[in-house]
């Protein structure tokens, strides 16, 4: 496939990628609310970057600042090198799709698609493109997105994923170099979301623009992210890999953020002691513990079926925690006595102020 947009290095390089966009110190607030409490962050060209974080700690809000559509109080905002700050939404080479698509409900899907380019004809005679190449691109962009036989509906008469993906056409039409999506699988049933995390994953490697996505998701962060940035109260926690964030979480929130069913805390000795549910083993008496294995015993209080395996939820003397048992094992039952044992690899150590502990 040829590529529809200038490419950047892909995310699979072995030499970092430079930053396509930068925030260094950004700060914004809203009447008493402080969303950006001093923001530090890079994207990487030709990253799918996906910011993450609980709801109301700034994701929105940095993307509609990426795109222009909002400024910092304070703080630099560089898009491929340039101080963008002062510069309107207009003048970045930059396209969002927003969470409800925002599409013209009276214009068919070839006109919302074709709606930025036949603007640009008209203020840009000269230079804008032509009645041929607009229909080329559209039909470009219809068949990387499966939309060639949907040209001549409205919105109302597509499903939330045909909508979701003419969105994405209108946006990527213009050729933008970096894309920015704001929760675009939130109005998606999950059926329609696995396949749409896909579908964009797809067209992030056939295109080899930037892309930065923002979800409340872990799952769709972990499973969908080149370079992952989990945000807490209007600070970035933690950047990376996203399997580094997951293994080598820098501190309790990113840790029980990412991962489902959530990571399982213990305090002992003044030390936090972490475990990945999936990462405990039942043990009966008789088996010996490795060294160095982290001990928990519990009564058994419920288990959950999940078709692969059971998640068994426990209460002992450490407080509560959950064992995700595989088939093949042998399935713990309520009222049981639970003994997990947790190889040392496996652990994670929080000091007192949350962070992790060598
Ligand atoms: N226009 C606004 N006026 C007042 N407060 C705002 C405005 N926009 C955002 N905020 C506040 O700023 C904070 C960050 O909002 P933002 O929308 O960026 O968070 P978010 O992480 O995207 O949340 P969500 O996942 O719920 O969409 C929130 O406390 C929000 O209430």
């Amino acid at each position: 496939m040829t590529a529809l947009l200038p490419s950047a290095s892909r995310p699979s390089d072995r030499t970092p990628a430079p930053p396509h966009v930068e925030l260094a110190g950004v700060t914004r607030t809203f009447g008493t609310t402080l969303a950006l409490a001093g923001v530090d962050l890079a994207v990487p060209a030709g990253s799918l970057t996906v910011i993450v974080g609980p709801s109301g700690c700034g994701k929105s809000t940095i993307l509609r600042m990426i795109a222009g559509l909002d400024a910092p109080d304070s703080g630099t905002l560089r898009i491929a090198g340039d101080d963008v700050t002062a510069r309107a939404a207009g003048e970045r080479d930059v396209a969002m799709v927003f969470q409800d698509y925002a599409l013209f409900p009276h214009m068919t899907v070839e006109g919302n698609i074709s709606f930025g380019l036949r603007l640009q004809a008209r203020h840009h005679r000269r230079s804008g493109p032509g009645r041929d190449e607009i229909r080329a691109r559209v039909g470009e962009v219809c068949a990387l997105l499966g939309l060639d036989n949907l040209l001549h509906r409205r919105p109302a008469q597509l499903s939330g994923g045909q909508r979701q993906r003419v969105a994405l056409a209108r946006a990527i039409v213009r050729r933008p170099a970096l894309l920015l999506l704001d929760e675009p699988l939130s109005a998606l049933d999950p059926q329609l979301r696995a396949s749409a995390r896909a579908e964009i994953r797809r067209l992030h490697r056939e295109l080899g623009t930037t892309l930065v996505l923002v979800t409340h998701d872990q799952h769709e962060a972990l499973s969908m992210a080149t370079h992952l940035i989990v945000m807490d109260q209007g600070t970035v926690a933690q950047s990376g890999n996203p399997g580094e964030l997951y293994r080598h979480p820098c501190n309790e929130l990113v840790a029980t953020f990412l991962g489902t069913p959530r990571m399982n805390l213990h305090d002992r000795d003044g030390v936090r002691i972490g475990w990945r549910p999936a990462d405990g083993r039942s043990a009966t008496h008789r088996d010996g513990v490795p060294p160095g294995a982290f001990l928990v015993d519990g009564v058994v209080e419920s288990c959950e079926f999940t078709g692969d395996g059971q998640h068994a939820r426990c209460a002992g003397p450490d407080g509560t925690f959950v064992l995700v048992q595989r088939e093949g094992e042998s399935w713990l039952e309520p009222g049981d006595t639970a003994r997990v044992t947790v190889p040392a690899a496996r652990l994670h150590r929080f000091g007192p102020d949350g962070r992790r502990l060598p």
